[in-house]
């Protein structure tokens, strides 16, 4: 089955099992509609005929009559109820198709396929589509059923009145069908084409709104930069899409000229069959209806074939998003609680085939129980590897055990639940301060005591009971009432501790990933929670990035990251000792605290100051 085929098959379906009663009861409808028109302006030609005709009948025209008005209120009702039934299906799918879209997005394990531009462009029409295509199909599905039986009907009518009339109109559709459907590739064509200018185009225009970013742009005065940007993409699409309007312009003058043409001919025949009498009144009546009626019903089918076309080739992306396995395949084990370690095996990885190996070769273990320190340079590879660990990205060679078993073999939410992580870009979420913790461990939603220990633990307590509702106070600016009642704005430390909340609250975890948990905290907070870490962390397995070394004296085992391998592994004073990279660091930072201490001794002994040198004392108990 070709992809497109499928699509029609797989759309059909999903709108069949979203409302089965309402589309049976549209399909009553739609039969109903396309015989309705012919049968009125049979029942037309009928009464004209016996009012005229040679066989005069009043009875006749009558039952006629009665026939014709009954048929004008059932189209009436039946249009009226058939849009009624649309719009009920329509809600329906489009909840569905959001729910089926959205359902499957949560099996994609992995964030590789969310860091893949083409995945993004195909999420973003598959969102547009789940929200209208299959509505646009349902509708292009029914006018096109609904103007074929029209057209059978008329061409039935027509045949009956004068046969000659049908090949001649028949041939006319056919230029008509192939420019309709020319039309559509180059709509759906377009829409494909649209959907990576779009996306910039909505990225450009968060930016300037977004008022984390408000200040660079105000500083640096890059709005204009931005602004460019975002109205060269607009300018782009609409270079496009007058373009596309005036082939769409072009077509359309052809086929109405065509149209027209028909009629005149059609006019012109039914004049001469009445004046030679070839044909009754009534027959007259019904040859002119069925002409106009055959060229409306040819109209709508051409038209709904080629929005139909269009509405399926933007589902195919939406089936293409709901086929898409997931880049991180589910195991089917249970997670054991950790009771050995946690093992890279010759670790080998790289984002795509085209980037150079993040990763090459790394063997490591994190031994059940111990605090790990990871540290490196930027760019090392730190967060890569932990989200390896978390199972975000599976590695190209090599293996990543727990407790000896490959973590490919696990169920990935089994193995979810056993890790609890801050990860270095935290997310800060739109929504309250309880919700925002409660994202460690949704269940926790309604359990304030739960929430409160947290936050506590990560220190956050003081502040978020200040807030001016408290926990409940929201986070966020975009879910706000107007006056911005109810809102608070967080402070950067604030918002880590929120994260290291959120990640306290997984207190059955096993494993702990901390991705430089302190860097946004003053030299007081960072201290009282490395004290708290330490306790939090005693029985715990936990992997602790840092930049800053003097946070990682503590580890039971410091692992340093260099070129993609473990370059050096031990305790902080056996580092040291060693000479190498790590001692080179850390002796680059602790020179940096010897020159602030000696400043500040100096500037101390210059104003008659004492007491300084924190720093210095921090170094130096280091090493
Ligand atoms: N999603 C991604 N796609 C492609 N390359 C990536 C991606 N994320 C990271 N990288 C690249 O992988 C390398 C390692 O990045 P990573 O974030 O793991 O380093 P890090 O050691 O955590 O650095 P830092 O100390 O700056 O946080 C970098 O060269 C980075 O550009």
């Amino acid at each position: 089955m070709t992809p497109a085929r499928h699509g029609l098959v797989a759309t059909t379906a999903m709108i069949v099992r979203s409302a089965p009663l309402p589309v049976a009861a549209l399909t009553l409808c739609t039969v109903l509609a396309g015989f309705l028109p012919v049968s009125i302006a049979w029942s037309l030609k009928v009464v004209l005929d016996s009012v005229t005709g040679t066989a005069r009948s009043g009875h006749t025209a009558a039952l006629a009559a009665i026939g014709l008005a009954g048929g004008g209120i059932a189209m009436v009702v039946t249009r009226e109820f058939a849009g009624y039934l649309s719009n009920t299906i329509r809600r329906r799918v489009r909840l569905d198709a959001n729910a089926a879209l959205y359902r499957h997005l949560a099996t994609i394990g992995g964030i590789g396929l969310f860091e893949d531009p083409g995945f993004q462009n195909s999420l973003r029409m598959a969102g547009d589509a789940a929200d209208t295509a299959p509505s646009r199909f349902l509708s292009s599905a029914v006018s096109l059923v609904q103007g074929a039986l029209q057209i059978t009907g008329w061409l039935v009518a027509l045949l009956a009145v004068w046969p000659p009339i049908v090949p001649i109109l028949v041939v006319a559709l056919v230029p008509a069908i192939l420019a309709q459907r020319s039309l559509a590739r180059h709509q759906a064509g377009f829409a494909a084409q649209q959907a990576p200018r779009t996306r910039r185009q909505v990225g450009y225009r968060m930016l300037m709104a977004d008022p984390a970013v408000a200040k660079e742009i105000r500083l640096f005065g890059v709005g204009r930069f931005l602004r460019d940007r975002m109205l060269g993409e607009i300018r782009a699409a609409n270079t496009q899409e007058t373009a596309l309007d005036r082939r769409m312009m072009r077509v359309r003058v052809v086929l109405g000229t065509l149209d027209a043409v028909a009629t005149v001919i059609a006019i012109g025949i039914a004049t001469r069959l009445a004046l030679t009498g070839a044909v009754s009144v009534g027959g007259v009546s019904l040859f002119l209806g069925a002409v106009a009626g055959l060229q409306g019903a040819a109209i709508a089918v051409i038209d709904s074939a080629g929005s139909g076309y269009a509405a399926s080739l933007l589902l195919r992306s939406l089936h293409d998003v709901l086929a898409r396995p997931s880049d991180v395949p589910d195991g089917t084990r249970s997670t054991p609680r950790l009771a050995r370690s946690v093992e890279l095996r010759d670790v080998w990885f790289r984002y795509r085939d085209d980037l150079p190996w993040v990763l090459r070769g790394v063997s490591l273990t994190v031994p059940a129980g111990a605090t790990v320190g990871l540290v490196g340079v930027n760019g090392a590879g730190k967060s890569t590897l932990v989200k390896l660990l978390c199972r975000l990205h599976d590695p190209q060679h090599g293996q990543i055990l727990w407790d000896g078993v490959d973590v490919r073999d696990l169920e990935l939410s089994g193995l979810r639940d056993r890790i609890s992580a801050v990860f270095q870009d935290f997310v800060r979420y739109d929504l309250t301060a309880t919700e925002n913790i409660a994202v460690g461990d949704i269940a926790a939603l309604d359990d304030p005591a739960r929430i409160r220990r947290a936050a506590e633990l990560a220190d956050a307590h003081t502040d978020l009971a200040a807030l001016p509702a408290g926990y409940r106070t929201l986070l966020s600016r975009i879910f706000a009432a107007e006056d911005g009642s109810g809102t608070a704005t967080l402070s950067g430390g604030q918002w880590q501790r929120v994260a290291l909340a959120r990640a306290f609250l997984r207190g059955s975890a096993d494993l702990l990933i901390l991705d430089e948990p302190t860097a946004g905290l003053d030299a007081e907070a960072e201290h009282d929670l490395h004290v708290r870490l330490r306790e939090l962390r005693a029985g715990r397995t936990s992997l602790l990035i840092s930049h800053r070394m003097s946070s990682q004296r503590e580890a039971d085992v410091i692992l340093v990251l260099e070129n993609g391998t473990v370059a050096e592994q031990g305790r902080h004073a056996e580092l040291v000792a060693s000479g190498g990279a790590y001692a080179r660091l850390f002796d680059l930072q602790s020179r940096g605290y010897r020159d602030a201490g000696a400043d500040r001794v100096s500037a101390a002994g210059a104003t008659g100051v004492s007491g300084a040198g924190g720093g210095e004392g921090h170094v130096n108990s280091a090493t």
